[in-house]
């Protein structure tokens, strides 16, 4: 479960994020659409913890994000727009560091690291380090790793940049499966496809506002009432 209660950030005259309030459930699969500079990054930054707002709190599974972090962050798995790795290391080393910080069982997380290599198509980049890998791999090591300690809260912003159809395919799928798991996961996006493909329920955010929230049943219902189609429902909102 993410509680979010009036979650304000200025950066000088910039209203990036302004009163945003949210609940996302258990078993939900939560997008944030909006158009470059909407304010998508700003929010999931200080919904995750890695900034602190102005205004508005957060709560991660009814813990507070500011006033227990690591409590918090042990139930959140989070993707970053640009994933920050150690790039010396390599793959399995970066995962072995990764369970190391949740405190995870050893033989656990090996088996764990190996399912998720398999499913995420990694096993053949073993052997480099990071720093020399594709950015699709690198985006998929990034979610293979945030999903290790069996995060009940999964956070990706912008998670299909830079992956082929074929792996942007198995991570749509891991999102999907990861709510229907009893997951509560969000994500960010600018693309209406993805949000038609995968999400249960859209907020669509533009300067800062969240202008609109509902099921893509609900959406479309206003297509039908102003005789428009999703992208142009979708233009109209952003204006
Ligand atoms: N550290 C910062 N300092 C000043 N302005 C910032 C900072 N971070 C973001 N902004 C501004 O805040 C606004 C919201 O940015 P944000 O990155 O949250 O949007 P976004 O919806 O994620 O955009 P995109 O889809 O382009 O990634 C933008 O106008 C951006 O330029």
């Amino acid at each position: 479960m993410i509680q979010i209660e009036k979650l304000t950030m200025h950066y000088g005259d910039l209203k990036a994020l302004n009163d945003l309030t949210l609940e996302v459930r258990p078993g939900e699969l939560f997008a944030f659409l909006g158009p470059n500079g909407a304010g998508k990054t700003t929010a999931i930054r200080l919904l995750t913890g890695m900034m602190k707002p102005m205004k508005g709190r957060v709560e991660i599974c009814g813990i507070d994000i500011q006033k227990e972090p690591l409590k918090a962050k042990s139930l959140l798995g989070y993707v970053p727009d640009v994933a920050a790795f150690y790039e010396k290391l390599t793959a399995p080393e970066f995962m072995q560091f990764i369970a190391e910080l949740f405190e995870m069982d050893v033989a656990y997380a090996a088996e764990r690291t190996k399912d998720l290599f398999t499913q995420f198509a990694l096993h053949e980049h073993c052997r480099q380090r990071i720093e020399n890998l594709s950015h699709g791999t690198r985006q998929r090591l990034a979610i293979a790793s945030a999903l290790l300690h069996e995060p009940k809260v999964f956070v990706i912003d912008e998670p299909m940049v830079g992956l082929d159809p074929i792996h942007a395919r198995v991570v749509k799928e891991e999102l999907k499966r990861q709510a229907r798991n009893g997951a509560t996961v969000l994500m960010s996006t600018h693309l209406l496809n993805i949000v038609e493909e995968v999400a249960d329920r859209i907020g669509i955010l533009h300067r800062g506002k969240l202008i609109f929230v509902g099921t893509l049943q609900e959406l479309r219902a206003e297509e039908a009432k102003q005789g428009l189609n999703l992208e142009e429902i979708f233009l109209e909102m952003v204006g």
